[in-house]
């Protein structure tokens, strides 16, 4: 807990960056002091990776100054954890030194019984991977005074290894260090911090001790003020005829799996890293390979799925990873929103109207609140959860038959989330069946009708009504029912 008398080991002050046209940080400051967990919350595009990346050194600041307690080190534990999957836990743990079994096991051991650390780290569970990426953050420390920056670590954990790796975090804090924690998952901040810095278009518009914010006080410092998500789902059971129907799909993590999808309906697909949740979206639409025993669309047979088949059958994906797989990063975020959409905004003669689609892109990012909100700027510029947006924009404009979504709001600010939750239920209203792959338990709960739940590539529960509760979604995703 963080102690009135600790001395600050890391100190920012007047932090200023700028971008073409653009401040990032604007006279930011904030003390980290030892055993304090401090949280930074924001939007999109508030300035959270900027400041976590003056503080690793990727850029220069502008103005400011970053000081740290003579001796303290900072220390990183990245989104993906950054570990590299075909090496062992002994080898992520010794990148650029040489390896020592000896040591990798005494790290990994202060996190519980000690596991196979000669496997490839792919080959391990969620958990064990990410106590290999925070010992490997805590690497080297030659006393605690140190500062660890979790830079939304916790996006693609389940709820147990979120609880892993928070138990280390405040181990390491009672021991005198300070910690970082850059996140959109307001629970987590709220569960996790002692206090909460608030950035708004680049300024800080709070510091405050955590125990003085409810969730609501939070939503309402970032957002400032407008209204965030409130209802939740009813379950509409639909009788039609399925749009797509697969028996026996694998391929991946999959190994077998049998899924009706009918129009309008949203189906979650829930799991832990490696049941098979996070390959079925790519396999269904055929990005990834794979095989199946039967599999029709609208009743005709779909027998070699490919993204170019899928695509003219009325099928879109939108992947995990939308920055590689879903946009073209050097055009700008307008061409990304409008490009595949093309006909559908040419003139009388077959020539592209620009009024149009400079219209169209504008209405955009109104409604899902892109930031900045200039559709002319390269998509590769705007923060992971702008370049989200627009990539989730245009998938939805699309009038697909088939919406393949893959963690459709990792990384999305709460307002953004609200509008991407409203626009999935309007396209699945005007018949869209919907498929929704999550690690985000609310998630499922807000959005879906039912939730198939899997366990090693299969089906365990198919949840719906009353039993689609959180609880039930980690009980039967880890098989402890
Ligand atoms: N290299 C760059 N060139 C131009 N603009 C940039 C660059 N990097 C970031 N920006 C802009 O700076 C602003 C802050 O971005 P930053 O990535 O820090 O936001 P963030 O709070 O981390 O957002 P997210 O939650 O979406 O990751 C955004 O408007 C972004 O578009």
């Amino acid at each position: 807990m963080a102690d009135g008398l600790a001395p600050a080991l890391l100190r920012v002050t007047d932090l200023v960056k700028t971008f073409p046209g653009l401040t990032a940080l604007d006279h930011v400051s904030l003390e980290v002091r030892g055993g304090e967990v401090v949280a930074v919350v924001g939007h999109n595009g508030s300035g959270k990776s900027t400041l976590v990346k003056i503080l690793a050194g990727a850029y220069a600041a502008d103005g400011g100054a970053v000081v740290t307690e003579e001796g303290t080190e900072l220390h990183f534990i990245h989104q993906d954890l950054a570990l590299i999957g075909e090496l062992t836990a002994v080898e992520n743990l010794a990148l650029y030194k040489s390896p020592d079994p000896d040591r990798a096991c005494e790290l990994v051991g202060r996190f519980g019984p000690v596991f196979d650390i000669e496997a490839p780290v792919r080959d391990l569970t969620p958990a064990q991977r990410a106590v290999v990426a925070i010992s490997r953050a805590l690497d080297g420390w030659t006393h605690p005074a140190n500062v660890v920056v979790l830079d939304e670590s916790t996006e693609s954990l389940h709820k147990t290894e979120v609880d892993v790796l928070f138990d280390a975090v405040r181990r390491l804090a009672a021991d005198g260090a300070g910690v970082v924690f850059v996140s959109h998952r307001l629970d987590e901040v709220l569960t996790l911090a002692d206090r909460v810095v608030v950035l708004r278009d680049g300024r800080k518009v709070a510091d405050e001790p955590v125990a003085t914010l409810g969730h609501g006080r939070l939503v309402e410092l970032i957002t400032g003020g407008q209204a965030a998500m409130a209802h939740t789902h009813e379950t509409t059971v639909r009788d039609g005829d399925p749009v797509l129907t697969v028996r026996g799909l694998r391929g991946g993590t999959v190994e077998h799996l049998d899924l009706d999808l009918r129009p309008g309906e949203i189906v979650g697909v829930a799991g832990v890293l490696g049941s098979g949740r996070e390959a079925l979206p790519s396999l269904l639409y055929g990005a990834a390979s794979g095989a199946a025993d039967e599999l029709t669309v609208s009743g005709a047979p779909y027998p070699r799925r490919s993204p170019g088949g899928s695509l003219s059958r009325g099928i879109a994906f939108v992947p995990g990873d939308r920055a590689r797989h879903g946009s073209v990063r050097d055009l700008t975020a307008r061409e990304n929103l409008t490009l595949p959409q093309l006909r559908t905004l040419t003139g009388r003669f077959g020539n592209l109207s620009a009024r149009r689609e400079h219209a169209e892109a504008d209405r955009l990012f109104t409604t899902y609140q892109v930031r900045p909100a200039r559709p002319e700027q390269r998509f590769a510029l705007f923060s992971g959860g702008n370049q989200q947006k627009i990539v989730m924009a245009r998938a939805l404009r699309d009038d697909p038959a088939v919406l393949l979504l893959d963690e459709p709001t990792q990384g999305v600010d709460i307002g953004a989330k609200a509008a991407i939750y409203d626009a999935v239920e309007s396209a699945a209203a005007a018949g869209t069946a919907v498929l929704v792959s999550s690690s985000d338990a609310k998630e499922l709960l807000r959005l879906c009708d039912r939730v198939l739940v899997l366990r090693d590539g299969r089906c365990a529960a198919v949840l719906t009504g009353t039993d689609l509760t959180e609880h039930r979604l980690v009980t039967e995703g880890y098989g402890l029912s």
